[in-house]
């Protein structure tokens, strides 16, 4: 049966089957139209990839709406054509990474290949490397522009494009748009210069991972605990991904001597074996870690994903159960530590500040107040958390930040989540702990203590293809037209819309708009708060066919024999909300 499309996606099938595209590529699109696939012809054919929250993701495929050697080349040619008139007259240069996924080495050559062919210096590293170090490199080598191919902690069928500006941030306004716009002027796959210039590339590595190296190691706020604390017993994993090239080393440079490295998982392999999800925020990916951890009686767990700007960790509780701690309690446990070490060096003026995403845990708001430091709060996605950084440069300090999606950063040498230094820094945090004769879930229960105990809980919808796209936008339309009277008992009193940046208060009506810059601008999210101190976001995601719902509420906690039954309390709330919103 022969395929029968809309006009649209007939026609760029009709583009691809005739343009100047390999036989390979005509030869499935042929077969999926000869097989009837509708479905997918329409899913990979009714729009162009589009960069998201952290660039352009997508699945691998043939194909405008899938990840190949086409994108990855209209977007490359797209960039350097910004980057050439943004730059006019400058000697431009652009670091290049890649993850462990599979094409990821292709794609990253494609992409220095197209570059070079535009006479744009590329510094290409040899091998797989973390995002994070990506962001370092440029910054280091003073290039213009940056990227990596990776997708991130997605699934196996996808990959991705990152984009960096000369900060060594991902893109934002105005540079993320100027750059689409460039891509979206190509007409045709002609216009796309794949030939490539090997004068015009270096290969880099080593060198780059040296200095990267000294700069996590000058975090360390108390490297006299680790000396203590060397046999610290750290259970690391990869997940078949990027971490494995750093980790290890930075942790061992800091002067951990007892890294347990999961050797089933330590190998990169873009097939990611031995999980469903490469995403240290799902269990199961967790799993050989924590087993490993039981088997010999570890202090910590720690599990990047592939590209390694993510880390998942685990902790022993009271009882010595394992306990996996999530993105918002490992980034207020980070900023804890970092907020006392910064008082008690003296090192707070007043001029120093945090940064954390709005679906982020407000503990950190609150701990920030206490300490009179600023809390910047942004869109998600941490090219605004970078943004803020780049905006304040010279004016205010950044000690580090964070979101609840298991991205954290300290100091400002790199301009995205680093998982290399988060990791460095967590098996700090877990040794001054120990150090104190504590553990780090003893840590977070004293954190609680101080600030109230809150508890987040994500909900997190798959909604795939087209028709998965209409039906988010469509659950947003209605969150929004129709704000519940109660949720679990308790009225909403604010309604904060990024799309239009507005806060209603709904008992007096008074709207007040939320000032863009600082990592703000119009965005399809809307929060509700609620008269007992819930906050309930929704949001698409990025860069997943997802719809996120994210819900945070709190309590006091008054003795840390109470945490099981606190949480116990908070967990019911959450699963309440989940129920009235229709979310079961
Ligand atoms: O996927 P990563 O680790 O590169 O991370 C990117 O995507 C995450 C999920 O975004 P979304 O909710 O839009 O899917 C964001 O939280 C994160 O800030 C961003 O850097
Ligand atoms: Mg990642």
């Amino acid at each position: 049966m022969i395929a029968s499309l809309d006009a649209l996606t007939q026609q760029k099938v009709d583009t691809w089957l005739s343009g100047n595209y390999d036989a390979e590529t005509k030869s499935k699109i042929q077969q999926l139209l000869d097989e009837g696939k509708e479905t997918e012809l329409t899913d990979s054919f009714y729009k162009d990839l589009e960069f998201g929250t952290g660039g352009m993701r997508g699945e691998m495929g043939v194909g405008s709406n899938r990840m190949n050697k086409y994108t990855v080349g209209s977007a490359t040619q797209g960039f350097a054509n910004y980057l050439k008139a943004n730059f006019s007259g400058e000697s431009i240069s652009v670091a290049i990474a890649h993850d462990s996924r599979n094409n990821a080495a292709y794609f990253a050559q494609v992409a220095a290949d197209i570059f070079s062919a535009n006479g744009i210096k590329v510094y290409l590293f040899k091998e797989l490397r973390p995002t994070p170090e990506l962001s370092f490199a440029v910054r280091y080598l003073g290039c213009n522009a940056g990227l990596v191919i990776t997708a991130s902690h997605n699934p196996r069928e996808y990959n991705g494009y990152k984009a960096y500006w000369n900060d060594g941030s991902q893109v934002v306004a105005p540079h993320d748009k100027n750059i689409v716009a460039e891509v979206n002027k190509i007409q045709s796959v002609d216009e796309i210069n794949f030939s490539g210039n090997p004068d015009l590339i270096t290969s880099i590595g080593e060198e780059i991972d040296a200095e990267y190296l000294k700069t996590i190691q000058s975090n360390s706020i108390n490297p006299d605990v680790i000396t203590r604390q060397k046999d610290l017993k750290i259970v690391y994993s990869s997940i078949h991904g990027t971490g494995i090239t750093l980790v290890p080393k930075a942790l061992k440079l800091l002067g951990f001597e007892d890294v347990n490295v999961v050797e089933a998982q330590a190998e990169p392999n873009g097939d990611f074996p031995t999980v469903i999800y490469p995403n240290p925020e799902e269990t199961e990916a967790m799993t050989l870690a924590m087993n490993l951890a039981k088997e010999i009686d570890a202090d910590l767990v720690i599990a990047t994903d592939p590209d390694a700007d993510r880390v998942g960790a685990a902790v022993k509780n009271p009882a010595g159960e394992w306990v996996l701690l999530n993105g918002n309690q490992m980034a207020s446990l980070i900023i804890y530590y970092l907020l006392d070490a910064w008082k008690k060096a003296g090192k707070l003026t007043g001029k120093e500040f945090i940064a954390k995403t709005i679906v982020t845990t407000n503990i950190i708001d609150k701990m920030c107040e206490t300490q009179g430091v600023k809390c910047y709060n942004t869109l998600t996605g941490f090219k605004f958390i970078a943004a803020v950084i780049r905006e304040l440069e010279g004016k205010e300090k950044f000690i580090g930040g964070g979101e609840e999606s298991y991205g954290y950063l300290i100091g400002d040498a790199v301009r995205d989540k680093d998982a290399i230094a988060s990791c460095a820094m967590i098996a700090e945090l877990t040794a001054y702990a120990k150090d104190n004769g504590k553990s780090l879930f003893d840590f977070l229960t004293s954190m609680y203590m101080e600030n109230n105990f809150y508890y987040e809980g994500l909900i997190s919808l798959t909604k795939k293809g087209k028709a998965g796209a209409e039906e988010i936008q469509k659950m947003m339309a209605d969150l929004r037209s129709n704000v519940p009277a109660t949720v679990a008992g308790s009225e909403p009193v604010t309604v904060i819309d990024y799309t239009n940046l507005t806060s209603t208060d709904l008992k007096s009506g008074a709207i007040t708009n939320i000032p863009t810059g600082l990592g703000m601008e119009a965005s399809n999210v809307i929060q509700l708060v609620l008269a007992d101190g819930t906050k309930v976001s929704a949001r698409p995601s990025g860069t997943e066919p997802k719809i996120k719902f994210y819900v945070s509420v709190n309590e006091p906690l008054e003795k840390a024999e109470d945490f099981d039954a606190v949480l116990a309390k908070l967990k019911q709330k959450v699963s309440a909300i989940q129920e009235d919103l229709g979310l079961k």
